[in-house]
């Protein structure tokens, strides 16, 4: 890809991405400045990824199924399908390619800041077809240092705050971590409020 369309890629998405950011949080009733407050602590990430061809023509996981540590990713697949997602009731959606569309996936960074109201989205990679795959992902997460905390607005005597503050470098260390991988829910196991409460 040309650098100017990356530049240009680039900024039209942090509007589009900061833009459903605000949206989403609106919706949960944050007020506009605290929204903006929050978009000022964010930087971006973009990420081209190409996927060889899969080892075995049937369907093959070529990404583990994680939570993003991010606050949102939206991901673009170019032709070729492989992204699926687990709903609530633990089933696997794909999600089609189809041209001019994107997926905006919720990461762990926005289960910390909603206190808890929008789940980090699980999904993984599983290419049925025996094609490579491009995908391009554009994202938005926490600046380096800064602690993501839950939203004023979203933490009052019906919503109890869920997590503690979230150090995502010390985070992200611990989870790829032989313990971080033991857990199911490692976010809650590193920062939930009741684990701390539990353990004191
Ligand atoms: O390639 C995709 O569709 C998604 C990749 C992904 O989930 C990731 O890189 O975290
Ligand atoms: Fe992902």
């Amino acid at each position: 890809m040309r650098s100017e369309t990356m530049v240009s890629f680039t900024k039209n998405m942090l509007k589009l991405d900061e833009t459903l950011e605000a949206l989403l949080l609106e919706g949960l009733g944050v007020q506009g400045q605290s929204v903006r407050a929050h978009l000022d602590l964010l930087g971006h990430f973009v990420w081209l990824s190409h996927y060889g061809l899969p080892p075995v023509t049937e369907a093959s996981e070529t990404m583990q199924a994680h939570y993003d540590n991010t606050m949102n990713t939206m991901i673009f697949q170019h032709e070729v399908e492989g992204l699926e997602v687990r709903l609530a009731d633990g089933r696997w959606v794909a999600v089609p390619p189809e041209p001019g569309t994107f997926t905006f996936m919720a990461g762990e960074q926005l289960r910390v800041a909603t206190n808890g109201r929008v789940p980090a989205c699980y999904h993984r990679v599983r290419t049925p077809s025996n094609r490579e795959r491009f995908a391009v992902l554009f994202g938005l997460v926490q600046n380096p240092g800064v602690e993501v905390r839950a939203l004023d607005e979203l933490v009052d005597e019906d919503h109890p705050l869920v997590f503690n503050p979230l150090k995502h470098e010390e985070y992200v260390e611990w989870r790829y971590s032989e313990e971080g991988f033991k857990v199911d829910d490692a976010l809650k196991a590193f920062c939930g409020v009741e684990k701390v409460t539990a353990m004191v």
